[in-house]
């Protein structure tokens, strides 16, 4: 998946994918017309835009605050951060130490060889998806989200952009969320490109490596080599009060339902326009 490129800056890496006559092109971001977003396996974290923050409701008293760093912003607190994923993805290794040895340096120096099972496609209709170049199994951690730590104030709508509890997570103090998003517009890794499907074979979830928390890509089915990897984004993206269409094919597709329930309204408003337009008949 990485090629190489010399700019005049620097040497960089950009994402490729390949069309359906098996050409190499270079990607762009959908949602900012010719972005060119390149590879960074790794999360880009600015103190100053957290600093004027308040104290988030989910932390425990005596939390860092402002964060200087990326523990003091993302610690590992809540359910989901009692197992460590290790210093790998590929395994169900997991280690329930809270202070064990895996760090998030070896995990990041490690997950940035790995993207080399995934290859990235043209789809139908759906941009770049990401292909298995070999098979997984269930439970398998396929990799994490990386990218830019923005507040929610600076990431309202956006094609790129990954929201993720921080603190103890909302059902443990019950009444509040705290979170903050990891924007891969500009700057990600290979699971920027993953398209969503109404019958997915992963699913986002909070992890912790070492002392930091990330959210990784987890396989909730065994999934074939040479088979669209795929995530449900959830009913808030694709589900039937939103005005996006899914295009996944799948055969519960929620784009096929909002479809023909959209078609349906517009039979019933024609039938409504005719009896009121039209004559009755004698
Ligand atoms: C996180 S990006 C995924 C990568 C993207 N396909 C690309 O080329 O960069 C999410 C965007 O991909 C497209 N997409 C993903 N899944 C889709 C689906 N099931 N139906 C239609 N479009 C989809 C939409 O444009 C969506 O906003």
């Amino acid at each position: 998946m990485a090629h190489r490129q010399t700019n005049r800056h620097n040497l960089e890496y950009y994402f490729w994918y390949t069309s359906s006559d098996g050409v190499k092109h270079l990607a762009t971001s959908t949602d900012t017309p010719g972005a060119v977003p390149t590879q960074f396996n790794d999360y880009a974290f600015t103190p100053s835009r957290f600093a004027q923050e308040p104290y988030p409701a989910t932390f425990p008293p005596g939390g860092i605050w402002p964060p200087k760093t990326v523990t003091d912003l993302l610690v590992p607190l809540g359910p989901e951060c009692t197992e460590c994923v290790g210093d790998i993805c590929y395994t169900d290794t997991v280690c329930e130490d809270p202070i064990c040895d895996h760090t998030f340096e070896n995990w990041k120096a490690a997950t940035q060889e790995w993207q080399e099972y995934f290859e990235l496609r043209m789809t139908e209709g759906r941009g770049v998806g990401v292909y298995t170049k070999r098979a997984f199994d269930v439970g398998d951690v396929l990799g994490w989200y990386a990218g830019e730590l923005k507040t929610t104030e600076e990431c309202k709508d956006g094609d790129y952009f990954m929201e993720m509890e921080i603190g103890p997570m909302p059902w443990a103090s019950q009444t509040a969320e705290e979170t903050v998003f990891i924007d891969a517009s500009i700057k990600g890794n290979w699971t920027r490109f993953i398209n969503h499907s109404c019958e997915a074979y992963a699913t986002f979830c909070v992890r912790r490596v070492g002392n930091v928390r990330i959210m990784v890509v987890e396989a909730v089915k065994d999934i074939p080599a040479n088979t669209e990897l795929t995530i449900d984004y959830g009913p808030e993206y694709y589900g039937m009060s939103t005005s996006r269409i899914c295009q996944c094919g799948a055969q519960s597709c929620v784009g096929v339902k909002k479809l023909k329930l959209q078609e349906e309204r517009r039979a019933k408003m024609r039938m409504k326009t005719c009896r009121k337009d039209c004559p009755p008949q004698e």
